[in-house]
């Protein structure tokens, strides 16, 4: 087993990726390596997501920005909070819309990570988001 799957547990009933065993509310979002510092994933949006009718809530959208960032960690053995988190809402991302998810490691620094997300619908960004993870000092992470 290695570090990423490992660090499963931690996370099993998670909102986002958990599994539909564990979480019957899970979007069951799976995330991929893409080269060392990034992650991708792809989630298509149900009605069930919406916030103003026909447009995917935007409180929806940051926790899938979150999970891409905090899977990029995850992926190299990191267990960090997200302390800070600026998103950008460019146009809305409609019901039915496949989004592509990206999340991105940019600087780290002492147990503190700078990383960067976008959720892409055929290839343009309609979010953006830039966030601050850091490692709690202890063991608060399962
Ligand atoms: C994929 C499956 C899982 C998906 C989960 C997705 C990720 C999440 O949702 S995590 C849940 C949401 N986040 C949280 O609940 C975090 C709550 N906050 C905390 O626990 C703490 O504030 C925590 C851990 C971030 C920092 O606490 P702590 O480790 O005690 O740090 P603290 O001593 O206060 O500060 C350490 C340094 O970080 C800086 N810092 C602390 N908080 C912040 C912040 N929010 N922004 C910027 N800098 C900060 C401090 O200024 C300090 O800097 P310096 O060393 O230069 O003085």
């Amino acid at each position: 087993m290695n570090r990423y799957q490992d660090s499963k547990q931690s996370h099993s009933q998670c909102v986002v990726c958990g599994d539909a065993k564990q979480n019957p509310l899970s979007l069951q979002c799976k995330f991929f390596a893409d080269g060392d510092n990034q992650v991708v994933g792809y989630h298509k949006v149900s009605p069930q997501l919406q916030g103003y009718n026909s447009f995917l809530h935007g409180g929806v959208a940051s926790a899938l920005v979150d999970a891409a960032m905090t899977h990029c960690l995850l992926m190299q053995g990191i267990k960090a909070l997200t302390a800070e988190m600026t998103i950008r809402f460019v146009a809305p991302i409609k019901v039915g819309d496949a989004i592509k998810i990206v999340g991105r490691l940019v600087i780290q620094r002492l147990g503190m990570y700078q990383l960067e997300a976008a959720l892409y619908v055929d290839n343009k960004a309609f979010v953006t988001a830039s966030a601050k993870f850091i490692q709690p000092k202890s063991g608060v992470i399962g």
